[in-house]
This record gives structure tokens, sequence and C-alpha cells, in this order.
């Protein structure tokens, strides 16, 4: 049974899902890098939040590591290159804890507003300063989204809600869907110089880091206050804390930090900075969402294949896995066949769909597709970075669906391109179940594969397969199928020979020398 690791704090739904699910878990919260580096190699998934680090060291260690789950949203703690090279599935939970962080984010900016932290503390140390903690409303005040996706969006709905003007910046907001959801779509600048409070809700990025620094203060309207509840990398904090000092920022609320666990900070002590420890995500109902959520998917991965909410690798539901299982078969040897076969380094990959199989969910088959081509040519390739290896490489890779059926109800074409020359190999399903070679380089055949195959190339002669049986037997190599094709009489002709054992080299020898051979290849699946 796959065993998995749960290395953060979680609601104890996650433990239960796994062992309902029938997986071992093991639940260590807290453990510090060098003991997961320890006892990772043990583990098939992983379960974690934001404090453990996914570094590139821990994968290295990770020799069975199949999924990597983040029971919530930011996948930032995980390095999702290296995971992605190390053919490690990483998905997270992109709704369980959307709306408990957008109403932490609207606490933050009443706190904000009202200065309650600082006047309960001043409350409870007996000093009743009344006229200290004046505040300001917020009905009629412009609210600035910076990011307006999931978190975002409903933040802008209950900002209207309470009678705030809403501007987003989002570069990947459409206008519909901002005039949907009754926000006003604005370039950064903009934001900036109207906003009366700017609240954050983007990925902590490459583009995103620093976003809001000096250059970005500058442009504010005095006064403004600031809510961050997405990362701490979002907002410069040196930048903050002058900005503060120097009168532009009235106040910040800050639920994240650039260092995590944050237990020193320039802006901590600050009167007017409002501090949380990363308690986004932190409700009841969020917590049981994102914990059923990951151990669901990861047991689906698991144990049947399905993916969801995969950062690098397509979807494929538990439901469509097993439909899919025979296709992936199919799509799996296609590509071995075509990559066992390939000497020069790959240019162009295409891929056809063509009837019943065209209406599947096809991008899952094109992974399986590049990563059986790939295998052959070099160590670790799987699914996951089968199409990042190839993207690295240069590979062209296009996919071409046809509903119509041609000759068979269902059909997968290959057509691989190399610096030598172009090779195409076909294939169908039987039954729907099983997977049979129907075409080779425009040669037609019907081949099932096996695990120890013979790969000839002939021209079409009188005697060949004879003399071809023969020497097999003098050699002792027993036959279990022999399929045959050619383009016209005469002309070239494929022969794929399935034997009962491996095939020595001298054997492949004493096929090459035979008479009107072009091309001998010894095959494994
Ligand atoms: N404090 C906490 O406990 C929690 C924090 N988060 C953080 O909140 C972030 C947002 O979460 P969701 O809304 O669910 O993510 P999302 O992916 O639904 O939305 C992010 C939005 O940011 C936009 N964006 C990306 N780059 C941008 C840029 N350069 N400038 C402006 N907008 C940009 C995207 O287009 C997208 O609409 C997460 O990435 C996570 O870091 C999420 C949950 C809990
Ligand atoms: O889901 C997210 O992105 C969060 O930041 C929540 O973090 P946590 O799981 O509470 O450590």
């Amino acid at each position: 049974m796959p065993k998995v690791l749960i290395s953060d704090k979680m609601s104890p739904l996650a433990e239960q899902v796994f062992k309902e699910r029938g997986l071992d878990v093991d639940y260590k919260p807290g453990l510090d890098k060098d003991e997961l580096a320890a006892i990772i190699a043990k583990y098939d998934g992983l379960a974690v939040r934001s404090s453990t680090k996914v570094t590139p060291k821990i994968l290295d260690a990770a020799k069975n590591l199949k999924v990597i789950g983040r029971a919530g949203i930011g996948v930032d703690n995980i390095d999702v290159a290296a995971a992605t090279n190390s053919g490690v599935v990483v998905m997270n939970t992109p709704f369980g804890n959307s709306i408990t962080t957008a109403e932490h984010a609207l606490a933050m900016l009443m706190a904000l507003a009202r200065q309650i932290p600082q006047a309960n503390a001043s409350t409870h140390e007996g000093k009743w300063e009344k006229s200290k903690f004046m505040g300001v409303e917020l009905t009629g005040k412009t609210l600035g989204l910076i990011g307006c996706g999931n978190i975002g969006s409903i933040v802008a709905e209950r900002a209207l809600g309470l009678r705030m003007k809403v501007l987003a910046y989002d570069p990947y907001l459409s206008v519909e869907r901002a005039a949907d959801l009754g926000v006003t779509k604005v370039d950064l600048d903009e934001l900036l110089s109207r906003a009366d409070f700017i609240t954050l809700h983007t990925p902590l990025t490459d583009q995103t880091r620093g976003l809001i620094g000096k250059q970005a203060f500058a442009r504010m309207k005095d006064g403004v206050r600031i809510v961050n509840c997405a990362r701490g990398g979002l907002v410069d904090e040196a930048a903050l804390l002058e900005a503060l000092d120097g009168g532009k920022v009235a106040g910040a609320a800050l639920d994240v930090f650039a260092e995590e666990p944050a237990t020193a900070n320039p802006l901590f002590g600050h009167e007017r900075v409002i501090c949380t420890p990363h308690l986004g995500a932190a409700t009841t109902e969020a917590q049981v969402n994102v914990a059923r959520q990951v151990a669901e998917q990861m047991a689906d991965f698991l144990l049947t294949g399905g993916v969801m909410n995969a950062l690098n690798m397509p979807s494929l539901s538990a439901e469509e896995a097993p439909r899919l299982k025979p296709y992936m078969a199919l799509a799996d040897e296609i590509g071995s066949f075509a990559g066992q076969l390939t000497e020069t380094g790959l240019k162009r990959v295409v891929v056809e769909y063509e009837g019943h199989v065209a209406g599947l969910n096809t991008k899952p088959l094109t992974a399986a597709i590049l990563c059986g081509l790939l295998s052959p040519l070099m160590d670790s390739v799987n699914m996951v970075n089968a199409p990042v290896i190839a993207k690295e490489r240069n590979i062209d890779l296009t996919e071409v669906s046809h509903d119509r059926e041609g000759d068979y109800h269902t059909l997968i074409r290959l057509t691989v391109e190399t610096e030598k020359r172009t090779r195409t190999v076909s294939g169908t399903l039987f039954s729907n179940q099983a997977p049979r070679l129907v075409e080779v380089n425009g040669v037609r055949l019907e081949a099932e594969l096996a695990p120890h195959m013979l790969y000839v190339v002939n021209d079409d002669k009188p005697g060949f397969i004879g003399a071809l049986g023969s020497l097999l037997g003098q050699n002792g190599v027993n036959i279990a199928t022999f399929a045959l094709g050619r383009r016209e009489e005469g002309e070239e002709a494929v022969a794929l020979v399935a034997v009962d054992d491996a095939l020595r080299d001298i054997v492949l020898d004493q096929v090459a020398a035979l008479a009107h051979v072009r091309q001998v290849k010894r095959l494994s699946f």
C-alpha cells in the first residue's frame, strides 16, 4: 500500500481520509529539514501546509515520492520546478480556504480602520484612551485590490457590500469579469494613486516579489492603509517601515512576512502595524476543507492515477482514470516504439487522435506518449517531467484531434521527425481494451507488443520470411507472434516478431546479414 507522510499541522481529517482509503499514513508535524530528509525516502506521498520547505535536497532524498499535496493555496514553499524535474506531481486545494482568507483580510481592514488591536491593548491596561483611537469610515472609501483571483474576488464582493468603491489591478482579469464583480479594472499606477486602502491577493512569483516597494509607496495617497494577507515577499518591509515613519502610510495590517516563522521583524513593535501569525487560513471550516480535499486528491492519485488540481500535470478525474487506462497503455507503447527506433535528435512530434479517443481527455495521453518516446533516450522520465523535458529540448509538439473515424473507430497516430528522418506509428484498441499497433511508417500491419520483440525492415522479396523463420529456429528462438506488412509488392516491408526470450546480439547480427534486410532492432515493452 502507498505510504504518506503529513509533515505539517493538519486537521485529523486528513489522516482519517488516508486511512479510510487504505493508505499507510504517518503524522509527524514539526520535523526539521534534516529529519525530513532522513525519512522521506519511505514515502509515496507528502502532505504539507506552509511550514515544510520542499527543497531540491528533500526531493533528491525522496526516492519513492510521487505526489506532494498542499493543504492550502500558495506553493511558494515547494520547489515546483525541481519537483517536476524529479517527476513528482504537486497539487494544491485552490478553493478550500479562500473564503476564510478573504474574511481575514476584511477583518484586518476593519481592525486597521478602527485600530482595534491597539485600543484593545490600551483598554486592558486600564488607560481608557477614548480620544487617541480616532478611526476612519470604510463607506465611500476606495479599496485597491492587487490580484483579483479567487480570494481577491471574494474580498471585492464583501467590500462592495460595505459600500466601498473597488478598483482592481490584475493583468489577467478580463473586463467582463470585472464588470460582473462590479469592480473597476485599472492599471497599477492608477490603483496606487487613487486607493485609500490597498489589499494584496497575488501569488508570490518572480514578477510579484517586492511589487510594493519604495517607488510604489511614492505613488500612493498620503494616509493610505495597506493589508497583506497574501505573501510577505510582495511588500518590501524596509520600504514599508520608511513609508510609515514618513507619514505616507497611516497603517498596515500584515498576516504574512518575508521570513516565516517571523519571530523578529523590523515592523514588530510599530504602533501603527497590526500583525497576525499567518492566520489567513486558520478557521475550523477552512482547515477541514483543505485537509479532506488534499487527502482525497492524493489518495485518488496514488490509488487510481486520477489527477486533480495539479500544478505540473494535466487533470484526470478518478472517474476518467480507469476509462483512459487502456489508452494510456497504448500511448506509452506507441511512444516507446518510436523512441526505441530513434537514433538522432528529436525535432518535431505530432500526435493525432482520431475517432473515439478524440472525445476523451487527451492531455494525459500526450504526456504518456512523450514519456514513452523519451524513456529509451534518457533516464528518469515520467509523465510529469516528459512535457517539460520535451520543451527544454526544443522539441516542437503539435496535437491534432479528428472526431470523425478513419479505418478504425479509434486511433492514435504519432509522427516523429528526427534530424535524419520522419517516422510514423499508429495504434488502436481492440474491444476498447487491447492495444494493437496497426501502422509503422505507412506500412499496415497488426501487432501486439510484447516484452521481447524483433523489428526488421526489409525489401519485400520471395523467401525472406522463410529465411528469417529458419534463422530464428536454428538459434533456438521461439516465435510467439509474427506480424507482417508491406507498402507495395516488392517495396519496403516490416516484420514485428514477438519471441519468448531476450534476443542475443549474435542473433541480431545474423538477421542483419540476411539478404534484403535494411534495418534490425531489438525492442522491449
Ligand atoms: N494568509 C494566508 O493564510 C493565505 C494566503 N494565501 C495567498 O493568497 C494568494 C492569492 O490566492 P488566490 O486568490 O486563491 O489565488 P488566485 O490564483 O485565484 O488569484 C491570484 C490572482 O493574482 C493575479 N496576479 C498574478 N500575477 C499578478 C501581478 N503581477 N499583478 C497583479 N495580479 C497578479 C492572478 O491573475 C490571479 O487572478 C495565494 O497565492 C496565497 O499566496 C492564500 C490562502 C491563505
Ligand atoms: O493556503 C495558503 O496559501 C496559505 O498561506 C495558508 O497557509 P497555512 O496552511 O495556514 O500555513
